[in-house]
């Protein structure tokens, strides 16, 4: 399914609705745009804006539509039984989000691990779930910290281990204007917090893209 198609409001997988698509409120965000271009100093009828309030409409929702998903869900759509009680890790997933802040992305990666305890999850799964809470207005500590309570309160594993390193565009094209600095953000649980060898496992085996 195409990003289009979820922008138009039809069901995503079938374990969520999408309701805020819809033209009236895309209408309702341009209008708005529209009078900020103009409190800019632009020209809101000239030919290259003539669409851009709509642009920016669509673009925000986009950029907003985790609010629609339902994490938890997104997982128990895909939960297997299994005797398989490894660390699984999934690393160097892409992240984009938003600071809440200064409406700007903050963008990265996210490393990823659990530790089964009689289930087992699809693995595409874990990077919906990331782009579920990435996708609203975020700082980067509460997105971390979600994405860990998602996977250990619906998957129940012995361990969850999220780390994430992003660049945030408001340090960087304004404000302080740090272009190189990189935000690490940690969150973990269970076997992860007890057992320092456990963690160190999953730092050593994230490392290569830690670098
Ligand atoms: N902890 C945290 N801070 C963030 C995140 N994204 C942006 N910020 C910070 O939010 C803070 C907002 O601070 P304010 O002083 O209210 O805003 P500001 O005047 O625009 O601050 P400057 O960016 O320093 O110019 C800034 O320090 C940003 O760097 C995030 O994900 N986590
Ligand atoms: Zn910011």
């Amino acid at each position: 399914m195409s990003n289009k198609d979820v922008l138009k409001g039809e069901s995503r997988d079938g374990y969520v609705k999408i309701d805020r698509y819809n033209e009236e409120k895309i209408e309702a965000v341009a209008t708005h745009y529209k009078d900020i271009l103009g409190q800019l100093g632009e020209d809101p009828e000239r030919e290259g804006l003539l669409k851009t309030p709509e642009r920016v409409a669509k673009a925000l929702q986009y950029l907003t539509h985790g609010y629609d998903l339902k994490p938890d869900e997104i997982l128990k759509s895909a939960m297997f039984e299994e005797d398989y009680s490894q660390m699984v890790v999934v690393k160097d997933i892409e992240v984009y989000s938003m600071c809440e802040h200064h409406m700007l992305p903050f963008f990265g990666k996210a490393h990823i691990a659990y530790i089964p305890n009689g289930h087992i999850v699809g693995l595409s799964k874990i990077p919906r779930v990331v782009d579920a809470f990435a996708r609203r207005l975020q700082v980067q500590e509460r997105l971390t910290n979600e994405i860990r309570d998602c996977i250990q309160n619906t998957l129940s594993p012995m361990g969850v281990a999220v780390v994430m390193e992003c660049k945030h565009l408001c340090m960087a094209m304004r404000g302080v204007q740090k272009q190189n600095s990189v935000t690490t953000t940690s969150a973990f649980t269970g076997t992860f917090l007890s057992n320092d060898k456990t963690r160190a496992e999953f730092l050593r085996l994230i490392t290569a893209s830690l670098d």
